[in-house]
Parts: structure tokens; sequence; C-alpha cells
């Protein structure tokens, strides 16, 4: 269990998360969701289903303030109503997004100082595609990129089916996914009818943040494994700055992000060259992009539905990568690549990348990781990539 004390107001506020919540985290500080006020599965507007679900939220706080035995209001954030929300890797897919105006919201801070965790037994593990499975495809990648002139990079991922000895502690996971990720995003969304299926993880990857006027992306691509010792790690951080073959994999991301971008921002700030991000395990190239819409109508929704999915999780162009890694890919993504954050009724909110993340049913977990492929990717070395980014959450777990 957690270790809880009055002065760790964190680990003590994930304590209280419950079977039908739900999370999301935005540099040591996040939103808690008790419950669902409104909820809808929208397979197509879902912009508009939001704006729809936020209007009738903000209704029935206007009715509830009005009563005078309501203490507090419901579904809201002070006064406005916000929800939380899931798109999906693939619109047209079997996973319809999830849009979820939770029933109380309340503000709660990163976790610290929780011991080790105890580790839980596996009964049983299956990597699919396994290890040759998914070299295989990577060289199909590579075949297909070194013939098609179009298509200049891949997504390529793969799964790992875990069944564990017991049902997992979701407050004790997601309290060490947000001490482990203190300045990603940590989230979990129920995605069944009764709350006890969800989509978990925490991503470092900022798919689009909206407040009024100003935009923020900051795609991550090109990826390389941390190292314990200080001088290994930093000499190991230069490597990836320095690699020709990385750069390549960003630079497309950084490329399909402006092409969206600055047909609807009246000033887009895009630096010429990445830098270095980490996580507790990974280096990543990023680059942050900063902006300011020309029309502030465009809901940090909108924004996530115009830029997903980026390259950095399907590749570039988007249409020919997306057919090309159906293809090759012999598994639904689901929710994983897709998109998880908030948004509220004037159109603010945050968006991530829905990576570094499993599928949660009852003793049951899928995880997924997938790696950019372009020319010069290495088979091997992109099957050790997704096995260090499915750490992030086996870490979280106490499995090695
Ligand atoms: C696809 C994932 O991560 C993405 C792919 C990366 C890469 O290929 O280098 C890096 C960060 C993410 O944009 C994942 O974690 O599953």
């Amino acid at each position: 269990m957690l270790a809880r004390t009055p002065s760790d107001p964190g680990a003590g506020a994930l304590a209280g998360f419950q079977p039908g919540d739900s999370l999301f985290t935005a540099q040591g500080r996040g939103f808690h969701g008790r419950g669902c006020l409104l909820q809808a599965t929208p397979r197509e507007d879902v912009g508009a289903c939001a704006a729809r679900l936020l209007t009738q939220a903000a209704e029935q706080c206007a009715a509830d303030a009005a009563a005078p035995d309501k203490a507090g209001l419901p579904g809201t954030d002070g006064a406005r109503p916000l929800l939380l929300g899931l798109l999906p890797y693939d619109p047209a897919g079997p996973a319809p997004a999830l849009l979820r105006v939770p029933r109380t919201l309340r503000r709660i801070h990163a976790p610290h100082d929780l011991p080790p965790a105890h580790g839980i037994a596996i009964l049983q593990r299956r990597e699919y595609p396994d290890q040759a499975g998914y070299e295989g495809s990577v060289r199909a990648a590579l075949e297909r990129l070194d013939r098609d002139d179009g298509l200049r990079k891949l997504v390529l991922s793969r799964t790992l089916e875990l069944e564990l000895e017991r049902p997992l502690d979701l407050p004790e996971v997601l309290a060490r996914l947000w001490q482990a990720s203190p300045h990603g995003h940590t989230y979990a969304l129920p995605v069944s009818e009764h709350g006890q299926d969800y989509f978990l993880g925490a991503s470092p990857e900022l798919l689009v943040r909206r407040e009024g006027r100003r935009v923020r992306v900051h795609p991550l691509a090109g990826t390389a494994a941390r190292h314990p010792d200080a001088a290994e790690d930093a000499r190991i951080a230069q490597a990836l700055l320095d690699s020709p073959k990385d750069r390549l994999e960003h630079a497309v991301v950084v490329e399909a992000i402006e092409a969206a971008l600055r047909p609807l921002c009246r000033t887009l700030n895009i630096p010429a060259q990445p830098g270095l991000t980490s996580t507790a395990r990974l280096w990543h190239l990023g680059t942050l992009i900063e902006g300011e819409l020309a029309d502030p109508a465009i809901s940090a929704l909108d924004l996530a539905i115009a830029l997903h999915p980026t390259p950095a999780v399907c590749g570039l162009p988007t249409a020919d990568a997306r057919h090309a890694i159906s293809a090759l890919e012999p598994f639904e993504r689901g929710y994983f690549a897709g998109a998880v954050g908030w948004c509220d009724a004037a159109g603010d909110g945050a968006w991530a990348v829905a990576i570094r993340c499993a599928q949660i049913h009852g003793r049951r977990l899928t995880l997924s990781a997938g790696a950019g492929i372009v020319p010069g990717s290495v088979p091997a070395l992109e099957y050790q990539e997704t096995g260090n980014k499915l750490r992030t959450v086996l870490d979280a777990l106490g499995i090695r």
C-alpha cells in the first residue's frame, strides 16, 4: 500500500482514487475527477460533442449552485466545468473517443518519497508480436521506406500482455507513475461502463496546450537509453543530439506539426534545432513550439484533433504511414498512441500523446510501445528501444 502521512498530500490524494475516477496531471499538478457527471463516446464530431457536454455540465452546475443544500459545484474546477478525455489512435478504428465530465474535481499535487514497489508476481507473459515478429516488421518497413520515395517515416509498435497474480492497486500504481515522471503527464481513465477497465500511463510528450490564444506543442522523437553513470549519461545525450538518424526522425515530426499549426496561428516560433528531454530511463530529442492562435475559438481539443496523429506515433505522409502500419502491426492500437487530456468551456486545455501506457482489465494488462523507423534504423535496436519504453509502466508495477 501507499505510504500515507498527513504531510504527504500527493500520495494521500491518490490513495482516494476509486474505480470510476479519472486522472490527468501536468507539471506536478493534476486533476482528480471523482465519478461521472456526463459522458459521451462519439465516433465523429468529437469537438462539437465536447462543446455540448460542457454546456450541459455548466447548466447543471448553475442549477446545483442555486440549490441551497448543495456544497461545492459538481464536475467543476472552481466554477468552470471541464472534461477529461481520450482520443483513439485511429478515429475510424473500434475504440470511440471518450469524453467525461467528472462528478467532482479536485486539484492534487505530485506524490513524493514513496517506498520502492514490492513487485507483483506474473502468472503469464506474452510479447505480441514477439521479438522475431517485431524485427521482421521493422525490416519490412525499411524495405517500404527504401522502395517508396514518398514515405519518410513509420512508427511500429508492439505489445506486452501480462496476467498478474492479483488486480492492480490503482492508486499505488498511479502514484508511482507520477512520482517517476513528475514533469510528464500521468493519466488514468476508465474505459468500460462500470469503471473496472482502465487506460493509464505516464506520457512525457505534450501534444498541445492552449491558454487563451497561446499554444504550446512539445513533440518528442529520437530516443536513447539513459545510463546510471552521469558522465556516460551525458555522452549518450550528446550522441543522440548528434545522430543524423534521430535528427531525421525528429525533423519529420516538427515538419508535420508546422504544416498543421501554421494556418491556425498568427505567430509561430519553431527552434531550428531540437533540445533534449529526459525521463527516468530515456533521453528524447524534443522541440518546444509556441504560437499564438489566429482565431481564439479554436479549442485545445480542436488543436489536438488537428495535430493527431503526429509522425511521433504514426509517420509521414500520415495517410500512407497509417496504411502501412495497419498492414504491419498485428493488433489494434486502441487508445495507445492516441491522445489524452482535458478541455474546458473556454477552449483551454492540455492533451498529451497517449504513450508509455497500459490497458488494464482486472488482473490482465496490455502494455504498448512503438519506435520511429527511418532509413538507417536497426531492427534489434528498435526492439530494445520499445522494451525501454515499456519500462515506464513495468517500473511502476515493481516488475524487473
Ligand atoms: C511511440 C512512442 O514514443 C514516441 C516515439 C519516439 C521515438 O521513436 O523515438 C519518442 C517519443 C515518442 O514520441 C512510445 O513510447 O510508444
